[in-house]
């Protein structure tokens, strides 16, 4: 039987989106995708965010049990909050809906075997940043993909700096700067690629998460 009748068969609808972020990811460990959600999306989880940040609900960004204040400091400066799905609210839970079908898709075709997901929001405030890192270093080798999608506002201009920095494996391969203008996804290769956030100028947002096998 010829693979795309056997897809039939399994009621699969290919998706030329997915199927850019995986041949990226095989090609060189990372995607960028420009528009993974609709405008309204972003402006939804951005004031989301805006609410829960007025609140006084964000923490300050650990980096592991075993740094002082002091330390953390220098290598972080950002502000989080866990989203959790079970009590997601409206643009929440569109976000989820579209993870869990991204996360579907990558079982299905890739067999990539994620069964767990965390996501947590973030604010930079001005002047702070995040060192050169690989997402694993606090020792969570289940995490296989990390998830980077930004929220800052439609003016967001690259001078407000916070790009982030991809350093390929490879040497003979340049390293990637991001800007983190609003919509803008990037997947990356969780325990391959190191990168940083640079310095920013304005208060920089953003959905960070991890896809996770067992
Ligand atoms: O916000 C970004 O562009 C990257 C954030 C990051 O590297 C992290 O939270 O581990
Ligand atoms: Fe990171």
């Amino acid at each position: 039987m010829a693979v795309n009748e056997l897809f039939e068969q399994l009621d699969f609808v290919e998706n030329p989106l997915y199927e850019k972020i995986i041949a990226d990811l095989m090609d060189r460990q990372y995607s960028i995708v420009d528009n993974f959600f609709p405008a309204e999306e972003v402006v939804a989880l951005r004031n989301s965010l805006w609410e829960k940040y007025e609140e006084d609900r964000f923490k300050k960004a650990a980096i592991g049990n075993h740094f002082s204040e002091v330390i953390e400091k220098a290598v972080r400066g950002d502000f989080i909050l866990w989203l959790n799905e079970a009590g997601a609210n409206e643009a929440e839970e569109h976000f989820f809906n579209r993870i869990n079908d991204l996360i579907a898709y990558l079982n299905k075709t890739c067999f990539m075997g994620i069964l767990e997901k965390e996501f947590h929001y973030a604010v930079y405030p001005q002047g702070t940043f995040y060192k050169r890192h690989l997402d694993t270093f606090q020792n969570d080798d289940r995490r296989k993909l990390s998830v980077v999608y930004y929220l800052n506002e439609e003016d967001w201009l690259p001078g407000y700096g916070g790009e982030l920095v991809i350093y390929p494996n490879e040497s003979d391969r340049k390293p990637v700067t991001v800007y983190p203008f609003p919509g803008k996804m990037v997947i990356f290769e969780s325990q391959v690629l190191e990168h940083e956030v640079k310095t920013v100028e304005r208060e920089r947002l953003s959905i960070t998460g991890w896809l996770k096998t067992r």
